[in-house]
């Protein structure tokens, strides 16, 4: 049975799940020294925020196949480390949307009424009317920086609060801000104009730190500021300078550069900083969301199947990979096939997409292929998380093209691989019950089905040449299941295709090679 790590605190609905198909153990506040000693155990991990899935834990993670991410940043988890290790790294994109979007919106309102503090006189017996004079956020400009998911919401309330909102998002385009009645603008004059601005991008090296002391510089003196995206996309020091010399009102901040919060000048300073400890998404239906989205796929991949917001891998909706998955197997296949013909270091893979497969995504089949194509080398350690990436560090360049015309079979692949040893190319399809056929080698015209143990030879089209390939085998004792020659003209060169019942023995191929009219041979296992 399979086992699963659950390392941060995760709502009892995701443990039910992955309790039907693994063992699960609950450890959670593991030392990094701990986690890295136990994790060998382990086939999946799920995380929050909390656990710091370094390089050394994946290395130490042998058996991990999936690692989830119950919530949406996976700033804490070694993402390429985890692809190159061929293990899937999966999220929950929307689970808590709507949770942090209403922290973030409850982080401006209390920040402007500054309920924290007043809350915290009256608790001390204190009825003090007039230090906690507010300000209203009707008809203010608030700046949305990243409209996404969580800017989007943010900024639909915001509106229907009497806000008028400015968003800068370098990658949305101005008809989508504009649908979320905003509008589009650059940063410096979001950061000139607005009275409020909350963040909501990722932490990336562009945003790291996109809030420093020039941008706070910018801000009007009454404007407030909200993080509840990632710790670090705000300099901390620089904002408890700028709130300390009074050049903005105020600060909210869910998130921060080392969590938990440590020493900070943010702590002493009074109402006009509102702070809490990363509960964005602290909600209880939101975590009920992360838990199930992310248990779900971890079991998924745990029986074999796909996940579906994976963020190493292109995600596949279940009908779209429904409809894929034969051809899948046939790219796979044929990858693996004209990688053994080619042979050497291969140094491009072209892959056309004919008939109808010419209308489909590409990218799972290219990826399909450079499975199949890498098997050889790297066999159980290449898989869908890392084909592409390991191709891309052998220098293999993947050439896509279509051609929708091909109209052979519905749908047909065409692989064709470049080599240290030569060209060499192969095209299949699927018959109607979705077994696959090899229709030509080479350009040269065949209908075989790939068998486990093959030999391919190209040879001169003349009399008596099979029969001699016949008794040679024979000779070593091998049976042959199924032949096939293929031609372009009668007496010119030629392909044979042989089933086998066992594989080639040593030696043999040399054989081969010396019957007169046989140009090349190559021995096939798939
Ligand atoms: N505080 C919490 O508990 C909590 C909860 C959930 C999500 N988050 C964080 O909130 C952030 C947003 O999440 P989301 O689900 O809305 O993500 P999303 O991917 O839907 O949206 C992010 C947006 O940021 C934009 N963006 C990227 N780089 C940018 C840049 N340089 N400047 C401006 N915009 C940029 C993207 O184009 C995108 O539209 C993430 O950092 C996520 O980790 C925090
Ligand atoms: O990226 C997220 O989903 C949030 O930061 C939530 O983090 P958490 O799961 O640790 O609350």
């Amino acid at each position: 049975m399979s086992k699963v790590l659950v390392s941060d605190s995760i709502d009892q609905a995701g443990i039910d799940i992955l309790s039907q198909v693994a063992q699960v153990d609950v450890k959670t506040g593991l030392p990094a020294e701990e986690l890295i000693r136990i994790i060998p155990e382990y086939n999946a991990l799920m995380i929050r925020s909390e656990t710091r899935v370094t390089k050394a834990v994946i290395e130490a993670g042998t058996q991990l196949k999936i690692i989830g991410r119950a919530g949406v940043g996976v700033d804490n988890v070694d993402v390429p480390a985890a692809t190159r290790q061929g293990i899937v790294v999966v999220n929950s994109p929307e689970g808590n949307t709507i949770a942090a979007a209403e922290h973030a919106l409850a982080m401006m309102l209390a920040l402007s009424r500054y309920i924290p503090e007043a809350n915290l006189s009256v608790k001390s017996n204190k009825w003090d009317r007039k230090s906690y004079i507010g300000t209203e956020v009707y008809k203010k400009n608030l700046g949305v920086v990243g409209l996404g998911k969580i800017g989007s919401h943010v900024a639909t309330v915001a509106r229907a609060m009497g806000m008028k909102v400015m968003a800068f998002d370098p990658y949305i385009s101005s008809e989508r801000a504009e649908q979320l009645g905003c509008r589009l603008v650059e940063l410096d004059l979001l950061l000139r104009e607005a009275d409020y601005i909350t963040l909501h991008m990722p932490k990336t090296p562009e945003t790291t730190h996109l809030i420093n002391a020039a941008a706070l510089a910018k801000m009007k003196p009454t404007a407030r500021i909200v993080n509840c995206a990632r710790g670090g996309i705000i300099d901390e020091a620089a904002l408890a300078e700028a709130l300390q010399q009074g050049k903005i009102a105020g600060a909210a901040l869910d998130v921060f550069e080392t969590e938990p919060l440590g020493e900070s000048a943010l702590r002493s300073l009074g109402k006009q900083v509102v702070l809490t400890p990363h509960l964005g998404a602290s909600t209880a239906e939101a975590q009920v969301n992360v838990a199930i989205d992310v248990a779900e796929q971890i079991r998924d991949v745990l029986l074999g199947l796909p996940a579906r917001s994976a963020v190493n891998i292109p995600g596949l909706y279940p009908d779209v990979l429904e409809k894929l998955k034969p051809y899948l197997r046939l790219a796979e296949t044929l990858g693996n096939l004209v990688g053994q013909l080619a042979g050497g270091r291969v140094e491009s893979l072209t892959v056309r997409m004919q008939g109808e497969l010419a209308s489909n995504d590409s990218q799972p089949l290219v990826v399909a292929s450079l499975k199949g194509l890498l098997s050889q080398a790297l066999r159980e350690r290449v898989n869908y998380v890392n084909a592409a990436i390991e191709a891309k560090e052998r220098g293999i360049r993947v050439i896509e093209t279509r051609d929708a015309s091909i109209r052979d079979y519905a749908g047909s692949l065409h692989l064709q691989a470049k080599g240290s040893l030569g060209e060499h190319s192969v095209t299949g399809a699927l018959l109607g019950d979705g077994e696959i056929r090899i229709t030509d080698i080479d350009e040269f015209p065949i209908n075989v089905p790939p068998a486990q143990h093959m030999l391919f030879t190209l040879h001169r089209d003349m009399p008596g040449i099979i029969g001699k390939i016949g008794s040679l085998l024979g000779s070593f004792n091998v049976n042959i299941a199924s032949m096939q020659v293929g031609r372009k003209i009668v007496r010119g060169d030629a392909v044979m295709v042989l089933s086998l019942d066992d594989p080639l023995p040593e030696g043999i191929l040399s054989e081969i090679l010396k019957v007169p009219g046989i140009r090349d041979a190559y021995t096939v296992a798939l």
